[in-house]
């Protein structure tokens, strides 16, 4: 079904792009010297310009077209105003091809036997760790600490047991006789000279349910102290001594006071960011506390309601950004989304799944791609492939939080009573202490199931499957004269585009599925003329190159799968400048780069697993975003159309869609976009759309 939004909204990082007066990038391709074309419009009765989406190819496409198809499939639509009610605009076209095959492991040691724990993504803390830990601490007002042993090790921290000098009483509490002492030094990336982050967020949950009492905080030499409880094993050393495997009886009860925790940091507004077996503790060794269940570690913990406004924090993805482990990172975190509740909660999956199986599927990659392929295999691999031989509640917990929205609230009360088939219903046999779960919705000692019989089954988003399908934006535009052709082959291109031309039409989008082509044709881009070649190479340079140099800007590219490439350049673009760049993966980091050069993404496509991605100056955009995921980022999508962006290009490779999406800079007339998804070119939606 086609998807409807409307309605604009201003961007909030309007201004942010700024061109600097020396724009030529050497390491890129070469951009022509600025200048200032007038922009002309041809005449006629479609005076709309076509808007640019460019398509993604597929490596393999099983909907090929049938042999009487190929190369036949040609459809002329001439939008008359007079006949036409419905106003289609261009139907740019696209495929996206999120074919998740298998994934080549290239190496397996991140599960060696000895249990190594997952890689977190943080600096190295040089200095911290030679720089010597004093042998004595006293930091605010707290007692004087002898240090003794070191209790554990992270990206950032070195906490250590603090025994007091004099006095003391009990386990824990401001006045135990042991203490942890959490150490940063000074130049940590988390400090740099000023206290930890992690500080702000103890003032703020200090007390909150589940999370270790901090009791003093100070400097003292090259480092900044915490005081807080002494707490007892991980979850992760629990999991070794009992032979890298965990009951799932055990698991089911970390599993509910998790989220009961989880609850708690999220009602006072936090996201954790870093669920793993590492960050939960049981309490200390022979104390009343022995079974009860601990998170720490608040280092990369966020907001997830603004303190202030008490509302959601805004969705935004910067596809550059990670946080967190990448073992039990959620997919949205991977793709360098905004964290929120859900992701939590999906680590805290992978983590029960971790516990009782051992191992999770997407160990053992390295190298610098790592969070990409754990990111793919995370999404290609089906909940019931992931928990089988674990019982039935963790693969339902797991469909849930996967497939929970952005702002979505998690219906805690709900998740615990998925597990409550597994919970010892005796409290002196329980492995783990539940009592926070018991809270949440308490009756008589056990977890109340509270499944709403009528409730609609939801959507489920990830499917841990192929889909191959195009992905055709459309844009509601005045009428004008436009034709598309589709599964034309190399030969057949030029008397098309002939055709085209003789008729007054300009090519405003061009795209390719299995090694053929699509166009659509349109009388409406106020081109005054064009060139276009089809090269064997992929985005030929020398030929763009010669046409920069006569003015000529490129409008629209296409890749096929075997390393050709389709690219057709204008003059008559309000383009002043133009740059574009070819790598192995998305190259958001350049595009970043360029914005802020006050270059926007133009044209974009895909060749194989290559991406070529087209940026100009005046591109008559305030702002852009990009939507970068391993199938079609529906939510994304919608949040964005929200705020006012529309889809201006996209490409997908066989794993991943990107998708641009702006803001113009003439104020929008509520311009209606709709994405239709279908498994070939959506001939039928066309002829639909415009009768
Ligand atoms: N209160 C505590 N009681 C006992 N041990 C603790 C306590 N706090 C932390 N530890 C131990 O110290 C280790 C490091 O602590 P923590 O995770 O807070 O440091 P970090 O540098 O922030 O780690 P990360 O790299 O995961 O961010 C923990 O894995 C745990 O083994």
């Amino acid at each position: 079904m086609p998807e409807l939004r409307s309605g604009a909204r201003r961007s909030k990082r309007l201004g942010d792009l700024q061109p600097p007066s020396q724009p030529v990038d050497q390491a890129e391709n070469w951009v022509p010297p600025v200048q200032n074309q007038p922009r002309r419009r041809v005449g006629g009765r479609g005076r709309g310009r076509a808007a640019a989406v460019a398509k993604g190819p597929s490596p393999e496409v099983p909907n090929r077209p049938t042999a009487a198809g190929r190369g036949r499939g040609v459809r002329l639509i001439d939008l008359d105003p007079e006949r036409c009610q419905v106003l289609p605009g261009a139907p740019p076209l696209a495929t996206a091809h999120p074919a998740f095959n298998q994934v080549e492991v290239l190496a397996n040691k991140d599960i060696a036997m000895g249990g190594r724990s997952a890689d977190k993504i943080v600096g190295v803390e040089e200095e911290a760790s030679t720089t010597p830990i004093p042998e004595k601490v006293q930091v605010g007002n707290s007692p004087v600490y002898r240090i003794e042993r070191k209790l554990g090790k992270g990206g950032f921290g070195q906490v250590y047991v603090g025994r007091r000098e004099s006095g003391g009483s009990g386990r824990i509490g401001p006045d135990a006789v042991e203490v942890a002492l959490k150490f940063e030094h000074r130049n940590s990336k988390s400090c740099n000279y000023s206290p930890p982050y992690e500080w702000q967020v103890y003032n703020s949950l200090n007390g909150c349910y589940g999370i270790p009492w901090v009791h003093y905080k100070g400097c003292q030499g090259d480092f900044y102290i915490l005081v807080m409880d002494m707490l007892g094993p991980s979850l992760w050393d629990v999991w070794n001594t009992l032979g890298q495997s965990m009951s799932p009886n055990m698991a089911a009860c970390i599993a509910v006071e998790a989220i009961s925790i989880l609850e708690k940091l999220h009602l006072k507004g936090f996201v954790h960011g870093d669920v793993k077996p590492e960050n939960f503790l049981l309490g200390q060794r022979g104390s009343a506390d022995e079974k009860k269940l601990y998170l720490i570690d608040l280092g990369l913990a966020s907001r997830w309601k603004d303190a202030h406004s008490g509302q959601h924090v805004d969705y935004d993805q910067r596809p550059d950004v990670f946080r967190g482990t990448v073992r039990y990172a959620s997919v949205h975190a991977h793709l360098g989304r905004i964290g929120s509740r859900r992701d939590d909660l999906e680590s805290l999956a992978y983590t029960l799944i971790f516990l009782i199986k051992g191992r999770l599927p997407w160990q053992g990659y390295q190298g610098d791609n790592k969070s990409f392929l754990v990111c793919k295999k995370k999404m290609a691999t089906s909940p019931e492939l992931m928990c089988c031989f674990c019982p039935a509640p963790f693969k339902q917990f797991l469909e849930v939080v996967t497939n929970m929205k952005f702002d979505e609230e998690p219906n805690y009360a709900k998740l615990i009573s998925i597990f409550e088939s597994l919970i010892e219903p005796c409290t002196a046999l329980r492995p783990i202490r539940i009592d926070g779960a018991l809270k949440v919705g308490q009756k008589r000692g056990r977890l109340v199931i509270n499944l709403e019989e009528d409730e609609q089954p939801k959507k489920k988003v990830r499917l841990g499957s192929p889909a191959t399908q195009w992905i055709s934006i459309y844009n509601a535009r005045r009428p004008m004269k436009q034709r598309y052709h589709y599964n034309v082959a190399d030969s057949r291109l030029h008397q098309h585009v002939d055709k085209g031309n003789e008729d007054g039409l300009f090519i405003s989008c061009v795209a390719s599925a299995a090694n053929l082509w699509a166009l659509i044709m349109d009388a409406g881009t106020g081109f005054s003329s064009q060139v276009y070649e089809l090269s064997t190479v992929f985005l030929h340079k020398d030929w763009i190159m010669e046409q920069w140099e006569k003015n000529y800007y490129i409008n629209s590219i296409a890749g096929a799968n075997i390393g050709s490439s389709l690219v057709v350049m204008s003059k008559g673009t309000p383009y002043t400048q133009q740059s574009y760049k070819v790598s192995e993966s998305f190259p958001f980091k350049w595009i970043n780069k360029k914005w802020k050069e006050g270059f926007h993404v133009t044209s974009m496509t895909t060749s194989g697993s290559r991406w070529g991605v087209v940026m100009s100056r005046n591109a008559g955009f305030s702002d852009q975003v990009v939507e970068l995921d391993f199938l079609y980022p529906s939510e994304g999508i919608h949040r964005r159309w929200e705020s006012g962006y529309r889809i201006t290009s996209m490409a997908a490779t066989g794993d991943q869609a990107a998708f641009i999406l702006s803001i113009p800079k003439r104020k929008m007339t509520d311009e209606t976009q709709e994405t239709l998804r279908t498994s070939a070119f959506p001939s039928t939606h066309v002829k639909v759309g415009i009768s």
